[in-house]
């Protein structure tokens, strides 16, 4: 993604309006342009939502099921279009554009089935002659903010609970993929969603300001926010002053560990589908490849092997198993973590260097042996396609290492043995875990982190909870009958 300078329009009445112009991150070639907007219409949105949650929070449970299943639909039967909008704006390859809708979609048809059964409950008082139950309320207008390396599954996994449990929503697009988003937002209103429910706002250069808006807005009873811990850290201060309800889905630094008693092959396989998955762009993504000593050079060899034989370029060629990445500043991230890794003993087996034959956001997939823990790659999540493999003598050592995190959103590991398998589960400091596989994500799976990967849950059963909250109603001076 290159943004264009913005355009500054002046229309019939005087008044100037701006434009985000963006491009193809693999062509560079210019996609369109979106409004850059403002405070005013972000208060707009604000006042659209606001007024639609009085009708909306009292539709039957039914029909906004209904409304979700029917955007599911629609999302399936244009997933093409979806798809093509998705490789346009982020980068990756058509396959992984189709997967993301169907993902994406799949937040719709779990939701519609969840707003039916959004249940209280009915608790035996303790005071004499009280009755006591709970019924779960919509907590309001939602603000969701989403990242750009999902543009529609990041929108779909807020919007599908939010409305599920009666809120209406301002969404603020990603600023580097709006289009996909606000495809979205014209198949709600196909879907019969009522107008002002859901409300997306476009910005770049002025999403902090509006994010500071969002945060300290009274009518605002709720933020969703997925993107890195630092911008999070930023919101979550900024909301204090309304103490709005908050989730958080932020960065993660994922270990993928390997033993010695492993199925190798699937090890392999795993690894490469955890770390090079959107290359590597995903926040579950393996960021720290640790592998026992005893099958260290065998692992780095098969995993090499099958990195040499990935296909980079654009996005919509065939064959293509790996698109560009975001922006050259996400080049430049990933560029830093190898020469850092390269200047401090690690070894290059693969890439380690851009493509600028196909353009200034190709990166060559990478593989580095000789990964220490004094590293960047070690401490930062590089968000891009570099695979630093560790090398470690035991399962303490590991896991202590794989601890050693400020976050903790993902993690992996390989093995054989049923009992290691439950001891690293349990000791690994991270809210999701991949043992024997590679890919976690799925609508059913609760998806979120610990520590400074943030709060709250996604998806699952547990998604609904985020958008709701608790009312107990206590009936008091009832005598029953003897
Ligand atoms: N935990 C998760 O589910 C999850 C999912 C995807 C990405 N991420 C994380 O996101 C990061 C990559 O995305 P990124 O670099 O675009 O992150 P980012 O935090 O810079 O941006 C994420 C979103 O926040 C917006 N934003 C940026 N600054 C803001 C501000 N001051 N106020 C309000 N909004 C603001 C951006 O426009 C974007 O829409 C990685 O750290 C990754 O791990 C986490
Ligand atoms: O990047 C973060 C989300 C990825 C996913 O849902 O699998």
């Amino acid at each position: 993604m290159f943004l264009h300078p913005h355009l500054k329009i002046i229309d019939e009445n005087g008044i100037t309006l701006f434009f985000l112009s963006l491009t193809d991150p693999a062509s560079m070639k210019l996609i369109g342009t979106v409004p850059e907007m403002d405070e005013a219409d972000v208060n707009e949105a604000i006042d659209h939502a606001s007024a639609a949650f009085k009708g909306f929070r009292n539709t039957l449970p039914r029909e906004r099921a209904r409304m979700l299943r029917k955007w599911y639909d629609l999302m399936m039967e244009n997933k093409e279009d979806l798809a093509t909008l998705i490789t346009w704006e982020n980068g990756k390859p058509t396959a992984d554009a189709l997967g993301e809708v169907s993902y994406a979609a799949n937040f719709f048809e779990w939701f519609s089935e969840e707003a039916p059964r959004i249940y209280g409950d009915t608790i035996p008082a303790n005071v004499a002659g009280n009755r006591v139950v709970t019924v779960k309320q919509p907590v309001g207008v939602c603000a969701l903010i989403t990242p750009w390396n999902f543009p529609a599954a990041m929108v779909t996994r807020k919007i599908g609970p939010a409305l599920a449990a009666g809120c209406t929503v301002v969404a603020k697009s990603p600023g580097e993929t709006p289009f996909t988003a606000l495809a979205l937002g014209e198949l709600a209103l196909r879907a019969g969603i009522p107008p002002g429910v859901v409300n997306f706002v476009t910005a770049l250069d002025n999403t902090p300001k509006i994010g500071q808006q969002l945060c300290e807005h009274p009518t605002i009873k709720k933020l969703s926010f997925t993107g890195s811990t630092n911008v999070g850290r930023l919101l979550m201060k900024q909301s204090s002053s309304t103490l709005k309800k908050l989730s958080f889905e932020l960065g993660g630094n994922a270990p993928l560990i390997i033993f010695d008693d492993a199925d190798l092959d699937n090890a392999v396989a795993g690894a490469l589908a955890s770390k090079f998955r959107s290359s590597g762009q995903t926040c579950v993504c393996a960021n720290r490849i640790y592998v026992q000593a005893g099958i260290y050079d065998k692992f780095a060899q098969l995993f090499a092997e099958k990195v040499k034989a990935f296909k980079v370029g654009s996005g919509y060629e065939e064959g293509i198993t790996h698109g560009p990445l975001i922006h050259s500043r996400a080049v430049s991230k990933v560029d830093s973590h190898v020469k850092d890794a390269t200047s401090k003993g690690a070894r290059v087996v693969v890439g380690g260097h851009g493509l600028p034959d196909l353009g200034e956001n190709f990166y060559q997939p990478t593989v580095i042996t000789g990964v220490t823990g004094e590293m960047a790659i070690a401490c930062e999540e590089t968000f891009g396609p570099v695979a630093g493999l560790f090398k470690f003598d035991t399962e303490e050592d590991v896991v202590r290492a794989a601890n050693n995190a400020d976050v903790g959103l993902a993690g992996y590991f390989f093995t054989k043995d049923a009992k290691r398998a439950w001891r690293v589960a349990e000791a690994l400091e991270v809210g999701m875990i991949g043992i024997n596989t590679g890919i976690i994500s799925d609508v059913a799976s609760p998806f979120g982190g610990v520590k400074q990967s943030g709060f709250g849950r996604e998806g699952s059963k547990y998604g609904v909870d985020e958008y709701v909250t608790i009312k107990t109603m206590t009936f008091g001076g009832i005598q029953p009958i003897v």
